[in-house]
């Protein structure tokens, strides 16, 4: 355990960098440190390792004063990665490599043991440069140096490892790798990790506490997500940033939100733009779209320039059917990357396409609606049949600037409109006897231009959200009756 209190220092007693820093880090716990150029993240370091004198406070190591120490029991308690190495070029990876085992030997190299072999080849592996071992620093890049470097710390075997921008340099790759390799040091090993970042995504993929410093103090000290705050990171970096969650893991990440804008006129969809094709309905626009939807290609949150509604079989079987709409789309000249697709049972021709208009600004609603696997929600649970093709697919292209929260809330007010359609047209559910309020695979996209009115809000009583409502009801209504005059049920 690594435990700085009330750390004071720097270069010049009179003038301390570094001021009243405290924090601890459990054994095998990983501290990350952010912060902008110049606010005192290597100098931190330098004081914690005793390059450069503490003023005031104290570092303990499992509750011991780093000071009561000799200089070779310390070396083997932290090893430290410099920012700035003293590259010493005429030495070999091995080499340099093994200046790491320093503080293991009783005298200069007289007793280079198994042991330390074993460390600087294990260390030499971890790192990838086990290739490069008889080949000069000077014949490396910048990345395999580092890693050199990295290694060289990794085969003093210390209990805390100190890095100091560990993956300068380096491609992502060997990011993953180094970042990987530390992390699993300090999982199974206990290795006790400080590092300094100015990438803030890896710091909080990697890290279990990040420490955020400003001009020498501590601003914020915590868990990822108590440190990654938009506001924070604004008022530390004056820099705006926007926070969201990593897909895979519960760790913020954040982006930089540039502060040029291009000004054009607001983007405009128009119904004229949506094309009927002999398999398809596709809309095309000349700028992306911010969209949310439920689609079987590119699902969720993005930005799309593409959009596709094809017509398939009743039968239409497909072992894997997001890769056969993926070449589907690429037949028919679609960019997979940049379009939502879905998919119905409904002929193109059935599509119903129709714009609404308020003060506010516009939308464009397309439905297609097939209503042969009607589901009441509310009495699904007391089915046991296997779901089959029988799909609403509700389009709402929306000229205007939402945010997420209106998102969220238009595809709650869209699918309140499309319920209360089936409602009006009696859909029945046929297994309870019930009105239906959908059906088992609906699909809804929301997309909008992200120019023109702010919208902040999209719930029933808003402006866009009365546009919603009225909307997706008339034109599913009119798509049901479609339907139902397709079927011969009027
Ligand atoms: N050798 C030095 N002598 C005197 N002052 C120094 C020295 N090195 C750095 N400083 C000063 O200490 C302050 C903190 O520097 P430090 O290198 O700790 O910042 P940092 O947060 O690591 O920055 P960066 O993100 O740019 O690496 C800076 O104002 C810097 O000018």
């Amino acid at each position: 355990m690594l435990t700085v209190e009330h750390i004071t220092g720097g270069y010049d007693a009179a003038k301390p960098i570094v001021q009243d820093v405290s924090f601890t880090v459990k054994k095998g716990g990983i501290l990350g440190i952010l912060g902008p150029n110049g606010s005192g993240k290597s100098t931190l370091l330098k004081v914690i390792s005793g390059i450069l004198p503490s003023t005031n406070g104290q570092v303990l190591i499992a509750e011991q004063n780093i000071k009561t120490f000799s200089p070779k029991a310390f070396a083997r308690k932290i090893a430290v990665l410099p920012q700035l190495h003293a590259h010493a070029f005429s030495h070999t990876v091995r080499e340099t490599v093994t200046l790491g085992r320093y503080p293991h030997q009783n005298s200069w190299f007289s007793t280079w043991s198994e042991q330390d072999e074993e460390a600087v080849q294990k260390a030499m592996q971890q790192t990838g440069v086990d290739c490069y071992e008889h080949t000069n620093l000077e014949f490396l890049s910048g990345g395999e140096q580092q890693r050199t470097f990295v290694a060289q710390a990794l085969a003093q075997q210390a209990d805390i490892l100190l890095l100091d921008e560990p993956t300068n340099h380096l491609d992502i790759a060997h990011q993953r790798q180094l970042l990987d390799m530390i992390r699993l040091e300090a999982v199974q090993n206990g290795l006790t990790v400080v590092s300094v970042f100015h990438d803030m995504n890896l710091a909080s993929l990697y890290c279990d506490q990040l420490l955020l410093m400003e001009k020498g103090r501590v601003r914020a000290i915590g868990e990822p997500h108590e440190v990654l705050k938009e506001q924070q990171i604004f008022e530390v970096y004056n820099t705006r940033v926007s926070s969201y969650p990593h897909p895979e893991l519960p760790k913020p990440q954040v982006t930089l939100m540039p502060s040029v804008s291009e000004s054009h006129a607001p983007y405009v969809v128009t119904k004229e733009q949506f094309k009927i094709r002999d398999e398809f309905v596709e809309l095309r626009t000349d700028f992306p779209l911010k969209a949310v939807s439920s689609a079987v290609h590119n699902a969720g949150f993005g930005w799309f320039q593409s959009f596709v509604n094809r017509a398939v079989d009743l039968n239409y079987m497909c072992e894997d059917a997001h890769e056969e709409l993926k070449r589907y789309l690429e037949k028919h000249d679609f960019m997979p990357s940049n379009t939502v697709a879905m998919m119905t049972a409904v002929a193109v021709e059935h599509v119903v396409i129709r714009e609404f208009s308020s003060s506010i600004g516009s939308i464009i609603v397309a439905v297609t609606a097939g209503v042969g696997n009607a589901v009441d929600v509310s009495r699904a649970h007391e089915r046991v049949s296997a779901p089959y093709i029988g799909t609403i697919n509700t389009w709402v292209i929306i000229n205007g600037k939402l945010t997420d929260e209106s998102f969220m809330q238009a595809m709650i007010t869209a699918t309140e409109a499309k319920t209360k359609a089936m409602h009006s047209e009696e859909i029945m559910d046929p297994i309870s006897n019930t009105i239906a309020t959908g059906t088992s695979t609906d699909s809804l996209l929301i997309a909008s231009t992200q120019s023109g009115t702010f919208m902040e809000y999209a719930g029933p009583i808003t402006d866009i959200g009365k546009l919603i409502g009225r909307g997706v009801f008339e034109t599913t209504v009119i798509a049901l009756q479609d339907y139902k005059r397709a079927k011969g049920w009027i």
